[in-house]
């Protein structure tokens, strides 16, 4: 039963509800936003809120509740860190939550935080500052400190309380990856106390609160983590060791990991204080970083596009149901993420039966995977797969709301799918066809509700790649876009409607940069070369690499298709054919770019010499590093600019997703148009002009780029 009710002022984020039993509810939630975040005024209602709670002596303890049904707190509010100017300005928001934090958790009355849905970043580490944490086992809740994603670190005493709680090197894997914690994880971890359903959340942490004081809990090591832990060599082991991946991995290009690694060190090292001071002033630091205010804008723009609906105004139908057609990787991927994600029954027919299995397959390594690592029940797992079932005919299709074809990519096979989906189907269902190259225009030139027919061109594998096209021919109806992007969100996508032109975006800008890289090789560059630069650079693979995943000769096909569109700037070099004369189609031939299989020494990737002599060329090199890179990211970018210009994508922010998600451009940079801005369109016309004279028109800049250029605007 409710006693009284305070509010720390007009529109307070903060309410303090005294129970009867003596432990008050301190409710936070801020008025008029979908989730909690913290700013830094909080701090002066939270000093208010303790002192009160402190002079009143019917409260025994306090359960620190949040007031939003399905979320605790978000973190720091990313909008206030990006409007600081200085690194001081951050410096100082960062010492004001330590020492609210401080002050909570040195509070004589026992603090305990009850945590239902995500609790991340500045809002785990006010859970970690209360004394207990118990949280909800709902799938909602997720705990987590995802600072570095957007090139931060901890900055309210995270890197100093996570590895007390979990130990250092669990704590640096969680702040150096981001990685979130399901319940029932973070109770394994040490980082809650207690994991009950949501209905008896508060309940339990009022008992736990009535019990008085509570003690830390005690981290459980193994003998392996002791010896790593407990002493400094052992200790210098584990941060010379972290140093050395974080630096393998992200090539100097991101600076928070390193300062992350540097405060746990210091704190361990040295004492608490001076962790806490690093903290800040590492945090400071960061927040003015060039990276940071990227990957911020990536948050922004991913933050934005999940409202949007694909049209302004039409709200997308519901999809109970969908069908694929083909159960190959893309099929059984689309089957997938349609089951599990999207949580929609769906259909796959293939001519063949080994197609089916292959499709069923593919869900089920996947979900046998989670199951094996005890994320899932095993009952869970033959719930998702049985929402996917497999057919020889159309059978079960006809209350299909969307089908997406995963066929081959033959034009007259497609259009007879469409054919065949007008014909089984209900007149409403969509034809999405996941085309990589061919126009939807013709896809869909024979159908007789062109309306309904329309691209959803997914990357692979698809339950890894998070961005999906959305293409639009010209009859393509409002309605149809409006549902497939809900769709591809339900999926888990971030889609991006782009125009009907050949390659759409991502592969369009993918080819001349590929191009490049495939001349510069036939000009002498060594492959392992043309790749470290490239990797350098920030992509998460080289060029190279990335043709003999994909296949050598999806490249050949696709290209043909461009220049006849595009021009001849799309042209692959001859001297390739070779390759695929020679059965050398990558990865999966055994045979590329690099050994594969049997050839192949384990652990390190190396390059099959004999491509030289198929190529013939002697491999010299003369480009530097930066050079390489140079010339292949500018033919993106040029590439990027002229799509932007005939509207291929419908603004530079899709454009940046769209690269970002679907090739992996480095994301510390912000996408090829933010990266135009940084370097500037007029610097990049003249390195684009100069190539052009000595070495042919292919470089000419786009003529959106040279306007900017003129006119000394810029894509944002
Ligand atoms: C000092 C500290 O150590 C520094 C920090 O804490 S930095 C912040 C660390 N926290 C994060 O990075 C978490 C960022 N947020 C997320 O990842 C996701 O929003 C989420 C997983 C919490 C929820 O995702 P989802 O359910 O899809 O909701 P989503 O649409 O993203 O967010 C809901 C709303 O909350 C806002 N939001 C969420 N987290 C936010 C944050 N940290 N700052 C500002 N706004 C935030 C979103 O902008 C959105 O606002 P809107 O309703 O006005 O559009």
């Amino acid at each position: 039963m409710t006693e009284t009710t305070t509010q720390a002022g007009e529109n307070s984020v903060f309410s303090l509800v005294r129970q009867e039993n003596g432990i008050a509810h301190l409710i936070m939630d801020v008025p008029g936003e979908t989730m909690n975040t913290l700013k830094a005024e909080f701090s002066e209602q939270v000093t208010e809120m303790l002192k009160e709670i402190k002079d009143d002596s019917s409260i025994t303890g306090v359960v620190i509740v949040s007031g939003k049904a399905d979320s605790f707190v978000a973190g720091a509010d990313i909008n206030m860190l990006a409007s600081c100017t200085t690194a001081e300005e951050a410096t100082t928001l960062s010492r004001q939550g330590q020492m609210v934090f401080d002050q909570m958790e040195k509070f004589p009355k026992p603090i305990i935080a009850a945590i239902n849905g995500p609790c991340l970043g500045g809002g785990l580490e006010l859970a970690m500052a209360c004394h207990a944490r118990i949280c909800s086992d709902s799938p909602k809740t997720a705990l987590g400190v995802p600072e570095v994603q957007l090139g931060l670190l901890p900055g309210g005493g995270g890197t100093q309380r996570l590895p007390k709680l979990v130990g250092i090197q669990k704590s640096l894997d969680m702040m150096l990856t981001g990685k979130q914690l399901r319940a029932k994880q973070a109770l394994k971890a040490g980082l809650v106390d207690d994991v009950v359903p949501n209905t008896i959340l508060v309940a339990t942490a009022e008992k736990l609160a009535l019990a008085g004081k509570v003690k830390a809990k005690q981290l459980k090591r193994s003998l392996m983590d002791k010896l790593l832990e407990g002493n400094s060599f052992g200790r210098k082991v584990v941060f010379d060791q972290a140093s050395k991946s974080v630096l393998a991995k992200t090539k100097g290009n991101y600076p928070a990991p390193l300062k992350i690694i540097d405060c746990v060190r210091t704190g361990a090292e040295n004492s608490p204080a001076m962790g806490y001071q690093v903290e800040a002033d590492h945090f400071g630091h960061l927040v003015m970083t060039p990276e940071s205010e990227q990957l911020r804008n990536l948050f922004f723009a991913t933050t934005e596009m999940k409202k949007e609906d694909g049209v302004e105004g039409v709200a997308p139908e519901k999809v109970a149901k969908a069908g694929v057609l083909g159960g190959g990787l893309m099929g059984g991927g689309i089957a997938f993420v349609t089951a599990t994600k999207a949580k929609v029954p769906v259909r796959v027919k293939d001519i063949a039966h080994n197609g089916i299995n292959a499709a069923l397959k593919y869900s089920f390594d996947l979900l046998n995977k989670k199951v094996k690592r005890r994320f899932m029940r095993h009952s869970e797992m033959q719930k998702q797969m049985s929402a996917i079932t497999g057919t020889l005919d159309y059978s079960g299709f006809n209350d299909t709301d969307i089908v997406v074809e995963a066929v081959f990519e033959d034009l007259s096979l497609k259009q007879k799918m469409v054919a065949d989906v007008e014909q089984h189907c209900k007149p409403e269902t969509i034809f999405a066809s996941n085309t990589s190259s061919l126009p939807i225009g013709q896809i869909a030139e024979k159908a007789e509700r062109p309306e309904n027919v329309i691209g959803l061109h997914y990357f692979s594998p698809v339950d890894k790649m998070p961005l999906a096209e959305i293409i639009a021919h010209e009859k393509t109806s409002d309605q149809t876009i409006s549902t497939t992007v809900a769709f591809a969100k339900k999926q888990g996508k971030t889609p991006i409607v782009v125009k009907d032109k050949a390659g759409f975006f991502v592969n369009r800008i993918l080819a001349p940069y590929m191009n490049e890289a495939a001349r510069m090789l036939l000009a002498g560059e060594p492959i392992e070369k043309l790749d470290k630069a490239l990797v350098k650079f920030g992509f998460p693979v080289g060029p190279m690499q990335l043709l003999d995943e994909v296949g050598i000769d999806i490249g050949a096909k696709i290209s043909p298709i461009l220049t006849a569109e595009l021009g001849e700037r799309f042209t692959a070099p001859e001297a390739f054919d070779r390759l695929i004369n020679d059965g050398r189609l990558g990865k999966k031939s055994n045979k590329g770019f690099y050994l594969y299989g049997k050839a192949a020494k384990k652990g390190k990737k190396q390059v099959d010499e004999t491509i030289y002599g198929l190529l013939g060329i002697t491999p010299s090199g003369s480009l530097t590093e930066q050079e390489i890179a140079k010339r292949s990211v500018y033919m993106m970018l040029n590439e990027a600019m002229r799509c932007l210009g005939e509207g291929v994508v419908r603004n530079a922010r899709d454009g940046d997703i769209g690269a970002i998600f679907g090739i992996g451009f480095p994301p510390f940079l912000g996408g090829p148009f933010r990266y135009i801005d940084k370097v500037g369109a007029v610097n990049i016309v003249n390195q684009l002009n100069q190539w052009a004279q000595q070495h042919g028109d292919r470089y000419k800049p786009c003529q959106a780029l040279v306007d900017m250029a003129e006119q000394g605007t810029t894509c944002y």
